[in-house]
């Protein structure tokens, strides 16, 4: 049964006119001695593509390079190349066209890092950032590069993985006509319905801003994270991203919160000491009349009421506040899942509106970050099932957070089985087929990482498999899973191109080294869309990213790519299998990688300069590929700004 793939218009992904330019260099070629070799984490394979007068010029750090930006790559960071050398240099910062100075700050393998030191013209598609901390704060670094530039670059990377780490080759008719275009989205600000900040001892400011008077000398800062630092805040009293419901319950928490005499102090990541660790603001709306809800939640290292007594008064007042929170977390760790949760006003959940029903948000639970693209996926993954609406089919909902896909699903299939790894999710997802009077789906907690053979004993046979995996992707065990399942209709939705790219080369071309056989002839993948900027800080990406920040920035590509957490430390309670009366479970792994020298960091070398991903792996299948990819580009949000 193969339902026809939801036609949303072929176009090709053509490079942008700049990566055919040259590019100047204004030392002359360095004779430094060429790279002793690439190491295992730098580049993926140990064949070298590049042209060799590229393997003989070598920067040395500290030496300034005049280079144009090509175009962006992962994390946002813009891919330059050396004249004549075709030495790649990567820069922060830098945006496609732009010509400019930087310094070489550090050597890697077969590349380098500089630091931009002087614009000499500006980047193509250049925009005037509407947020006063556009170059300073580490979540909206390229807004100033215009949304449309963003989604083409967007769609060019994802385009890019696919290709070379999903090895689907563009030659094969059928993969280039399966790449859809990003279906990007209509608001580019205010679009985030949750938002995570930080409080932090040291008040970052940039240096152009040093001299700033502060109303409180303490130095103290809430905020989101300075670019690279974890320990860095910097003070932002109005972000973009979200409502001006959220900015004004922001604004009257920053109006009070430092002042001495009601002894809130920020929490310390050096020391640990501290009592305030993040401030999430989350917004829903009321079923009954559409009207806005907010929920306030403080993540304190200590249960402490009396202290936030002063705070919970004044935004109590504020009427779209309907809950205020508060998660203990005593863990040195920087998650905001609190191991005790109180409400300290009003409800302890806020309601969203999707598709038609009604969704209970627990502070913890994972929800769509941007509300009217989820309205766009959900309505195009009901598109992608081919739903026969009579009631006949039986779907699995994988990775179901608070089951909103499957209820979505469920009036038209026989029967949905979520599963997901959060009870207090799972919980929810209970609730809300309850509440929206759906009767024919089963929610079950279970760690999809830790599948066992008796797995897809307790459901029948699934006609459709949705999988909607956080960052790090499938593991193994449940690709074995589904490669063993063969339903006839699956459908990826992913947050992370790198994994995803990943996890559709093992379902459709298999591995030897996994003793995987794809199974191209019988899955049919309809439909892959990519949503990063939609995902951002669900239960699955609370971990502070490499980068030294929350991602809660509304930095898609940046945030999303430097990220791997551990599922295990994010959940609290040590997740069981997905297996319904499991007995045993092997003691949760630290920082658990499904795909031992798959990693993401490594999937993002993959990216580096395309030409670098080799094509030589064995392939235990070569059939053609029935992939369909649908790229779906939610929301600016990720201005890489955001996924
Ligand atoms: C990207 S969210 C998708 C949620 C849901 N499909 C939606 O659209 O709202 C991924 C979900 O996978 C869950 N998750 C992460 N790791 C898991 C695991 N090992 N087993 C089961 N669920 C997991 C997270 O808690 C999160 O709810």
């Amino acid at each position: 049964m193969a339902a026809a793939v939801p036609s949303c218009g072929f176009r090709r992904l053509s490079a942008r006119p700049w990566v055919r330019r040259s590019i100047r260099c204004s030392s002359s070629s360095s004779s430094s001695p060429s790279p002793s070799g690439p190491s295992p984490s730098e580049v993926v394979e140990s064949i070298d593509p590049r042209p060799p007068a590229s393997r003989s010029f070598y920067p040395k750090k500290g030496q300034t390079l005049e280079l144009v930006c090509e175009t962006l790559a992962f994390k946002g960071k813009g891919l330059c190349k050396v004249a004549d050398t075709g030495f790649v240099v990567m820069c922060d910062r830098a945006l496609p066209g732009e010509r400019f100075l930087g310094r070489v700050t550090r050597t890697k393998g077969n590349y380098a890092q500089v630091q931009k030191l002087k614009t000499l013209s500006p980047h193509w598609d250049s925009v005037t950032p509407p947020c006063e901390h556009a170059f300073d704060c580490g979540g909206c670094k390229t807004q100033n590069l215009s949304y449309e530039a963003q989604v083409r670059a967007k769609e060019q990377q994802v385009h890019e993985l696919i290709t070379h780490v999903g090895r689907f080759s563009l030659k094969d008719p059928e993969f280039a006509t399966v790449m859809k275009p990003i279906v990007p989205c209509d608001i580019q600000f205010h679009y985030r319905n949750k938002m995570e900040f930080s409080f932090g001892t040291q008040k970052w400011l940039p240096r152009d801003r040093l001299q700033e008077q502060d109303q409180y000398a303490n130095g103290h800062s809430l905020g989101l994270h300075a670019p690279g630092f974890f320990d860095k805040v910097l003070h932002i009293e109005k972000c973009l991203l979200q409502s001006e419901a959220a900015n004004t319950v922001l604004k009257v928490i920053q109006d009070c919160w430092r002042d001495p005499q009601l002894g809130l102090s920020p929490y310390d990541v050096h020391s640990h000491a501290g009592f305030l660790k993040h401030l999430m603001l989350r917004s829903g709306r009321d079923c009954k009349n559409g009207q806005q809800e907010l929920m306030v939640n403080f993540v304190t290292s200590s249960y402490r009421p009396e202290l936030l007594k002063p705070l919970v008064e004044k935004i109590s007042d504020i009427p779209e506040v309907v809950s205020i929170m508060n998660n203990v977390n005593t863990s040195v760790g920087n998650t905001s899942v609190g191991e005790e949760e109180y409400t300290l006003y009003g409800k302890s959940s806020i309601t969203e509106i999707l598709r038609g029903l009604t969704f209970q948000i627990s502070a913890n639970s994972f929800f769509q970050t941007n509300t009217s693209q989820a309205e766009v996926l959900y309505k195009l993954i009901e598109d992608c099932t081919g739903l026969r609406g009579d009631g006949s089919e039986i779907i699995l909902d994988l990775f179901c957070g608070t089951g909103t896909i499957g209820l979505t699903l469920a009036r038209g299939a026989k029967h949905v089985y979520g599963y997901e790894v959060v009870a207090q999710a799972i919980s929810d997802a209970r609730r809300n087929a309850e509440q929206n009077g759906i009767h024919n789906a089963t929610f079950i907690q279970g760690d999809l990482n830790k599948v066992s053979d008796n797995f897809g004993k307790e459901f029948p046979r699934p006609d459709i498999v949705i999988s909607d995996p956080n960052r790090p992707g499938m593991h193994m065990k449940l690709i074995k899973f589904l490669l063993k399942l063969r339903a006839p209709r699956m459908i990826y939705v992913s947050c992370n191109p790198a994994t995803c790219a990943r996890d559709l080369d093992y379902l459709c071309h298999g591995a030897v080294e996994q003793n995987l056989e794809g199974s191209l002839l019988t899955i049919h993948f309809d439909f892959l869309c990519f949503l990063e900027h939609l995902r951002r800080h669900g239960t699955c990406d609370l971990i502070p990213s490499s980068c030294g920040r929350h991602c809660d920035c509304g930095l898609a590509l940046d945030s999303c790519w430097s990220t791997y957490p551990s599922v295990d430390k994010q959940y609290g309670s040590k997740p069981q299998p997905a297996v319904a009366h499991a007995t045993t479970t092997k003691a949760a792994t630290k920082d658990q990688q499904p795909h031992e020298g798959k990693s993401v960091d490594a999937l993002k070398q993959r990216l580096l300069p395309s030409s670098f991903a080799s094509q030589k792996r064995e392939r235990n299948t070569s059939s053609s590929s029935s992939l369909a990819v649908q790229i779906l580009s939610w929301n600016r949000s990720y201005n890489y700004q955001a996924h």
